[in-house]
């Protein structure tokens, strides 16, 4: 453990990066060495990933305050939405518009954008922005949302003053809408983008629990970085005993850069657990314990359980929302994920980049249903193989073997 941090080791893979990537390198050369090995010296992301921590950590400080504020018009709004069901968009995601419950919603979202948007361009005012990001402006632009769009632009501001490194004149109305809307970028395989999902995992926080403020770094078309901070997610393994932990604290903070490993601390600057290097996976299939969504619409449950069962998994499914599946695995909260989502719905971006990086640096695996590797250079929707899996090198031939059984399964079943 360095610090207040745990550095999650690698579970399987033997093929750890040399420490020399940890050092602030700044062009991507290739060495060779007096016995002709080569040396592949990594670019270095350290003021970007410290960059996106902050972000991160801002804005997941934001969506608590909204959370726990009690007596605000806000959080009434979503004491009303827990007991309804949320709308759907034409892709079948949830949130916007249609009444002022949504509205809150999405503009909770819209506002985690915003401050995200706003402490990257503080924080990095040398580098070209590009933000892919999943929200925009256009809910709060309507003359009905005038009163969201005042208070969101007042918490973007109290949390901005009380982080106090700022030193900037109020932001207006028009300020926050704007750096909503920076993040309009389309991506792709050239130059640097930014990838945010504001709130991944919309059900989750509406329902009060999982979801994370999700946030990474392309470069060339590869996820170089990863942040996701996940603030209702325990301090403790979410597998096995953990509700008989003594510590119950929540609010995690993973984050991974290309070549120099993943790292988790807590959100609120204090790290206290310890023991997770025993929990890591793994072992067997049968021993293993796999994550999927929560949702039923969002990742074909008995898909995956036909997947589980040919593996010999004897543990029931941990369903979770969000990007906390990720990060949970990383640490070796469990060691399958699977996420086989209903015919047309099309992944994107901001879903997993962050989360991809997060898993692989800790030395895992992710891939498309066929094993492909995710490709993030085609913009903000990735072409897949059918769904996503995710575990340790170990398991994945064995895991690919059963997913593709099953789906011959469900195809000849049609
Ligand atoms: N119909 C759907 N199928 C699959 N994923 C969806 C669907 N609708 C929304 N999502 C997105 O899936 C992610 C949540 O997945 P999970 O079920 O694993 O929590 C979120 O990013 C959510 O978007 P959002 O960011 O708007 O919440
Ligand atoms: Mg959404
Ligand atoms: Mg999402
Ligand atoms: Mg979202």
């Amino acid at each position: 453990m360095t610090g207040n941090c745990l550095k999650i080791l690698t579970p399987i893979s033997s093929s750890r990066p040399p420490l020399f990537s940890l050092l602030s390198k700044p062009t991507k050369t290739q060495f060779k060495t007096s016995s002709s090995f080569v040396l592949s010296v990594k670019m270095s992301y350290h003021k970007e990933l410290a960059a996106a921590k902050k972000a991160a950590s801002l804005a997941a400080q934001l969506c608590q305050a909204l959370n726990s504020c009690s007596l605000s018009p806000l959080c009434k709004v979503q004491k009303v939405l827990l007991q309804s069901d949320v709308q759907s968009k034409s892709d079948k995601s949830p949130v916007t518009v249609a009444d002022y419950g949504m509205l809150v919603v999405s503009g909770r979202a819209a506002c985690s954008q915003a401050l995200v948007t706003f402490v990257l361009e503080r924080e990095l005012p040398s580098e070209p922005f590009s933000l892919v990001a999943e929200e925009d402006s256009t809910d709060l632009r309507n003359d009905g949302a005038t009163d969201t769009l005042e208070r969101i632009t007042k918490l973007v501001n109290e949390t901005i003053t009380s982080d106090g490194s700022y030193s900037v004149p109020t932001l207006s109305t028009e300020d926050v809408l704007k750096a909503i809307d920076s993040g309009k970028s389309e991506g792709g395989s050239a130059g640097r983008h930014w990838v945010l999902d504001p709130i991944d995992g919309t059900k989750g926080f509406v329902r009060g629990d999982q979801y994370v403020i999700a946030l990474a770094l392309l470069d060339e078309g590869k996820v170089v970085l990863g942040v996701l901070a996940c603030p209702n997610l325990p301090l403790a393994s979410i597998c096995g005993d953990y509700h008989k932990s003594s510590n119950n604290e929540v609010g995690c903070l993973f984050y991974a850069e290309v070549g120099a490993g993943t790292y988790m601390q807590s959100l609120n600057g204090f790290f206290t657990c310890e023991g997770w290097y025993k929990s890591l996976p793994l072992k067997n299939s049968e021993e293993a314990s796999f994550f999927e969504s929560y949702e039923k619409a969002h990742s074909q449950h008995d898909l995956s359980s036909s997947i589980a069962k040919k593996l010999g998994v004897k543990a029931p499914p941990v369903r979770i929302d969000s990007q906390a599946k990720y990060g949970a695995l990383s640490r070796g909260d469990g060691a399958i994920y699977m996420r086989f989502p209903r015919e047309g719905y099309r992944e994107k971006i901001w879903d997993h980049a962050a989360g991809c990086i997060v898993v692989t640096e800790a030395g895992g695996v992710v891939s498309d249903a066929a094993g492909n590797p995710l490709d993030f250079s085609k913009g903000k929707y990735l072409d897949l193989n059918v769904g996503i899996i995710v575990t340790n090198q170990k398991l994945m031939p064995k895991l690919l073997k059963a997913v593709k059984e099953s789906l011959e399964e469900q195809s000849s079943s049609l």
